[in-house]
């Protein structure tokens, strides 16, 4: 079964001033994430992450569309208490402590004292902050402050789990913590939806991916499914005797050239180019060293995709 279901949500920001125009936050946007997955919702800046988020969780309302949160309308207040959130710049009280944040934000989640008194020091342990429970949040460093951020999410042991941009600003070290918590929840049964920029964070630990890009979905799947997907496509040839750039049908096919002498290596965004390649490069009289399928991450098919998507 689904944990979301989005169909056909656009999203217009109406503006606050009449001489301002409206701003296409989302369009069309429909995706479905199932229960018990871990998926990543990745974007350049701006791209529409946090309107998302937003509309999800009902802090905003969509133009166009409708949503389904674990089997229930979107607008459905009793859904929520069922989705734990961590905002992308979450405000914290300064001056409680760990201990009591959780426990205020227990509280707003519906938690008695007894099931609190059991609760906020195992997910204390949980996210590495049992020592410092005593600690007053002004005090905590910014991965820290993270993972009390993550644990407010958690702390009425939510099915769904919302997190904007939960790794952002974190060490490496922080940000594997930060992965193991995220893998953990999936172990419990949980859902995770997550958004970032953070390509490596999303091959890491993502059942699934969408790639949105100016509100638009540009990709959606299995991430070695995509990735496997354009591997077929690109290839990287080396070939001596040619200079790549004098040959037009290399200058407009290649997505990239690099010359050393007489030496070039080329590379082409789609297997189907190679046997005319191949072709114009014996023509100007070269000689093929390698031909090989490239290797495709992530990494590349996001900034592909994004570029065209521009
Ligand atoms: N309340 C608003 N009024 C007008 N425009 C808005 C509003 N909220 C968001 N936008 C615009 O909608 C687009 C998407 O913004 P959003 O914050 O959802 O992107 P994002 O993917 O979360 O970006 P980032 O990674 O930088 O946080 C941007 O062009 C943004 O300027």
């Amino acid at each position: 079964m689904e944990a979301i279901v989005l169909d056909g949500v656009s999203k217009v920001h109406t503006p606050s001033w009449p001489w301002q125009k409206p701003v296409q936050g989302l369009d069309n946007v429909s995706f479905t994430v199932n229960r018990g997955e871990i998926f990543g919702f990745l974007g350049p800046n701006g791209a529409g992450k946090t309107t998302t988020m937003k509309i999800l969780l009902g802090l905003m309302k969509a133009s166009r569309g409708s949503i389904r949160l674990l089997g229930m309308p979107g607008d459905d207040v009793m859904v929520h208490h069922r989705i734990g959130y961590l905002p992308e710049s979450p405000y914290f009280y300064d001056y409680l402590t760990a201990e009591e944040f959780l426990s205020f934000y227990g509280r707003l989640g519906g938690m008695d004292k007894g099931r609190l008194a059991g609760a906020v020091p195992s997910l204390l342990e949980r996210v590495g902050l049992l020592d410092a429970q005593h600690r007053q949040l002004r005090k905590f460093s910014k991965g820290m402050l993270q993972r009390i951020g993550l644990a407010q999410a958690l702390i009425h042991d939510p099915e769904l789990v919302i997190l904007d941009e939960p790794m952002s600003g974190l060490d490496p070290v922080g940000r594997k913590e930060v992965r193991d918590i995220i893998l953990s929840l999936r172990d419990r049964g949980k859902t995770v939806f997550f958004s970032t920029h953070i390509i490596s964070d999303v091959e890491m630990v993502c059942d699934r991916v969408c790639i949105l890009s100016k509100g638009k979905v540009l990709a959606l799947g299995k991430v070695e499914e995509l990735v496997n997907e354009q591997a077929q496509q690109s290839v990287e040839i080396v070939s001596d005797g040619i200079i790549g750039e004098d040959i037009p049908l290399i200058r407009r096919v290649a997505t990239r050239i690099l010359q050393r002498g007489d030496r070039c290596l080329i590379m082409l965004p789609r297997l189907e180019q190679l046997d005319e390649v191949l072709t114009a490069i014996r023509q100007a009289g070269g000689r093929l060293l390698s031909a090989v399928p490239h290797k495709g991450n992530l990494e590349t098919l996001f900034i592909e995709r994004t570029n065209q998507g521009c």
